[in-house]
């Protein structure tokens, strides 16, 4: 949750020639209606299930750069299946960065509550999905917030060339 998926996926997927999912976008598409909306009508179990469907649209072979929800590695074994179609990655900010991105983008994000609720919030949600995330096959540490996050990943995924 604002770890910044859909921020650097979407220049990844410049870098690299891809198309660009975000799978928040993909369910408001399916469904007509905005993640609040979807929220507040009908609970978070019938999100899940949507998100959950609409990650299944993109398997092995077709070549896109996915950036997800912040839950759906952590419901219907969203995580497993995505190691098991390609590359994932765990883009890991630190809370300083973290909160100072979510207190920005607070009216976007319906599990959020009061400024005061929402370092604990975050230190609770972090604690409870980083053994999910953590099974990413990159785990990416962001220490300085003006990294160049997408650069550093394309990096990291190109295939390394020996020197002799
Ligand atoms: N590398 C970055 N450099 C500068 N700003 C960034 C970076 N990554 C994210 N941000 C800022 O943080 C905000 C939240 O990032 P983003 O929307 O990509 O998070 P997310 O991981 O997609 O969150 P969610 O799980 O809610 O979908 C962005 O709108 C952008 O303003
Ligand atoms: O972290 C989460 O559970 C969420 C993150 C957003 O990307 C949305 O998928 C939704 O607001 C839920
Ligand atoms: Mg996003």
């Amino acid at each position: 949750m604002g770890s910044g998926k859909s921020w650097t996926g979407q220049r990844l997927a410049a870098l690299l020639g891809l198309p660009f999912v975000d799978l928040d976008a993909e369910v408001e598409t399916l469904t007509e209606m905005s993640i609040p909306t979807l929220f507040s009508r009908y609970g978070e179990a019938a999100f899940r299930d949507l998100e959950a469907q609409a990650l299944r649209q993109f398997p092995a072979g077709r070549a896109v750069v996915l950036a997800t929800g912040g839950g759906a590695p952590c419901f219907h074994g969203g995580m497993d299946w995505m190691n098991e179609q390609g590359c994932t990655v765990f883009l890991d900010p630190s809370p300083t960065i973290l909160l100072a991105r979510l207190n920005a983008g607070r009216a976007h994000r319906p599990l959020l509550g009061t400024t005061e609720e929402l370092a604990i919030f975050i230190a609770n949600k972090l604690a409870e999905r980083r053994p999910t995330y953590e099974k990413a096959k990159i785990h990416l540490p962001i220490e300085d917030p003006n990294a160049d996050v997408a650069r550093l990943l394309y990096d990291r995924l190109q295939p390394t060339t020996e020197h002799h």
